[in-house]
Parts: C-alpha cells; sequence; structure tokens
C-alpha cells in the first residue's frame, strides 16, 4: 500500500464533511459524517441515518463501509470520522466491530473536528483481540 499523502488525505477529510452536511440525526441533533479511501484509492462516504425507532440507528462509519461493499470494494487504508463537537467523536463499539471485520489491525481511524483538531488510532487500539473472519474462516 502507498503512503498516504496529505493531500489525499485533506480530500479524504473535505469528503467526510460532506458526508456530514447529508446526516440525518434530528432525535440527537448529533451530525456525523465518514469517509474511508479503500485499498484501491477510492473515496466512499457515509453519514449517521437516524429512526423514530431509536435502536435502528445506523452511524455513519457503518454507512460508510456498507456502502463502499454495494460498490465492490471490501478493503480499506484508512476511515475518518468527522464532526463539529469540541470533542473529538471515536468510532462507538458496534462500528468498531464493523472496522475491525474489514480493516487491517494496524489501519488508521482519524477523527477530525470543525477545528480541525484531529487523533488517530489504529483499528488494533479501538477494538484489541477482535473477533473477526480469522476467527470463523480457514484463513
Ligand atoms: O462515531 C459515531 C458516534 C455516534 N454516531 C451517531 C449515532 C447517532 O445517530 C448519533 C448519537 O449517538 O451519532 C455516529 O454516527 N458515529
Ligand atoms: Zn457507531
Amino acid at each position: 500500500m502507498n503512503e498516504i499523502t496529505t493531500e489525499l488525505l485533506d480530500e479524504v477529510i473535505a469528503a467526510a464533511k460532506a458526508a456530514y452536511q447529508l446526516a440525518y440525526a434530528p432525535y440527537s441533533n448529533f451530525h456525523v459524517g465518514a469517509a474511508a479511501l479503500t485499498a484501491n484509492g477510492n473515496i466512499v462516504k457515509g453519514c449517521n441515518v437516524e429512526n423514530a425507532s431509536y435502536g435502528l440507528t445506523v452511524c455513519a462509519e457503518r454507512n460508510c463501509i456498507s456502502q463502499a461493499v454495494i460498490n465492490g470494494e471490501q478493503q480499506f487504508q484508512l476511515i475518518v470520522i468527522y464532526t463539529e463537537q469540541d470533542k473529538l467523536t471515536p468510532p462507538c463499539g458496534a462500528c468498531r466491530q464493523v472496522i475491525a471485520e474489514f480493516f487491517e489491525q494496524s489501519a488508521p481511524v482519524l477523527a477530525v473536528n470543525h477545528k480541525n483538531e484531529r487523533k488517530t488510532w489504529t483499528v488494533q487500539e479501538l477494538l484489541p483481540d477482535a473477533f473477526t473472519p480469522k476467527d470463523l474462516l480457514d484463513l
């Protein structure tokens, strides 16, 4: 995998910001955008989509990953989570599990906010000893 240039990272962050604008979050009013860079170098987006039946809400990160899979992409280089909160937003537990399904343990997960503050974790840091395809398949 090639090194991710600053310019490319800025493009992924811009995509997460664009996705943020599309968030459907009338109940929490907590809007989230996500964008992932696929192994093929494409950028895919997702936003959170809430529901009147609150538990059916799907986070930006999971919608982003599903969007990639629908486009035929199942491998990723990184994912960005964008919010306009003073605190940086980490992925929830459900999203950590879904990220662990498709990303290498060393892949970066980057939180960014409107002040351009940033925090990066690896997938391994977010979900150590994850239950992943290796535990079910002959990999
Ligand atoms: O990393 C996160 C954290 C929360 N949410 C969404 C779920 C819900 O719509 C709202 C508040 O939890 O934010 C995300 O999309 N991603
Ligand atoms: Zn989540």
